[in-house]
């Protein structure tokens, strides 16, 4: 471990001091939600909000909590011009765009149904940039990320940042309430036996992702030879921190019940941010049939099929779409 802070990780850095101001206000907006949650039960957050959101989902108190507390700390940043947020039907623009402004993507809570059971929840970003003065187009592709991170709000509140290539890990102190770099240059390791899936979809699932995950659970006696673990924690954050600490694959794959809806996971801020980090990190991130960030988005709340992790894993997922395209 160094003791290096998240604050002198992006001062050393070469990146503009607008971004940086930026990153600085979305690490505050993870502390402050981190702390909302921890007092929940007494603040009388636990529990669902009398609200749902663009996608129709009942939200909870806490995920507009979040959101709210991401959208007062970061509208601080000079060259921040738009929001794109899980939460908020329409893009929020803070000031008339000029090219090189930046556009924030979140989801302020992400597994929010782990809430209420005191289990992990995390809050999801990416940033890209206004591509010319007056353009308010936010349906830029992923490869346009300038940066992307993730805070796991976990048994320690943990800060994981990508600026375009290495992926660092900080983690919060209690005391000084510094972001302290813990995990240097993550990388998530190439081969895993180690798979996180919602198998209770089994039923609406395609034939490329029922074949994977009937050989893995075929364990020793099947076609992979070897015994395979799964893990499903119901939120995304937390299903890739494991993934970037110790390899596997994660899957929300398209399915009977949800491809009318384009998918589960949500491209803007779920896929994007964490497809730039598992590549960041080594991995391999993709829909089964192409790249996540080379994907020309729809809408702002457009939803996708995910399937990333340690390469040898997505390599072979993809190599089964193949084959049951042709
Ligand atoms: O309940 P399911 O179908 O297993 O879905 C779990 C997935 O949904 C999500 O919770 C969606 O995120 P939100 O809580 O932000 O809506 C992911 O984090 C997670 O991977
Ligand atoms: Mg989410
Ligand atoms: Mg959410």
């Amino acid at each position: 471990m160094t003791e290096k802070t998240l604050r002198r990780h992006l001062t050393e850095s070469a990146l503009d001091p607008n971004l940086i101001f930026l990153l600085e206000d979305i690490a505050s907006a993870c502390r402050v939600v981190a702390n909302r949650i921890r007092n929940g039960a007494f603040e009388g957050n636990l529990g669902s909000a009398d609200a749902t959101n663009v996608q129709g989902e009942t939200q909870k108190t806490l995920d507009i909590l979040a959101n709210d507390e991401f959208e007062r700390i970061c509208a601080n940043s000079p060259r921040l011009a738009a929001l794109v947020s899980e939460e908020v039907e329409e893009v929020t623009w803070l000031k008339e765009p000029q090219a090189g402004d930046y556009l924030l993507y979140f989801d302020p809570l992400d597994g929010s149904s782990n809430l209420d059971v005191n289990l992990s929840v995390g809050s999801i970003f990416a940033v890209m940039q206004v591509q010319s003065d007056g353009d308010r187009n936010v349906l830029l592709a992923g490869r346009k990320q300038v940066c992307a991170g993730y805070a796991l709000y976990g048994p320690s509140t943990t800060f994981v940042l990508t600026t375009g290539s290495e992926v660092s890990g900080f983690t919060n102190e209690r005391g000084t309430g510094d972001f302290r770099l813990t995990h240097p240059a993550m990388t998530v390791p190439h081969e895993t036996s180690e798979f996180a899936i919602n198998t209770s979809r089994y039923r609406y699932w395609d034939q490329p992702v029922r074949r994977y995950v009937d050989e893995c659970v075929a364990g020793e006696e099947g076609i992979r030879e070897r015994a395979f673990n799964m893990r499903w924690t119901a939120s995304m954050v937390a299903d890739i921190h494991r993934i970037l600490t110790r390899g596997g694959v994660f899957l929300y794959p398209a399915d009977s019940e949800n491809r009318a809806a384009g998918g589960k996971l949500r491209l803007m801020y779920e896929a994007n941010p964490m497809a730039m980090i598992i590549e960041n990190a080594g991995g391999v991130a993709t829909t089964g049939n192409q790249p996540i960030l080379d994907l020309q988005p729809t809408g702002p709340h457009q939803r996708v099929p995910v399937i990333m992790g340690s390469k040898s894993e997505v390599d072979r997922l993809v190599r089964y779409h193949k084959a049951e395209a042709q």
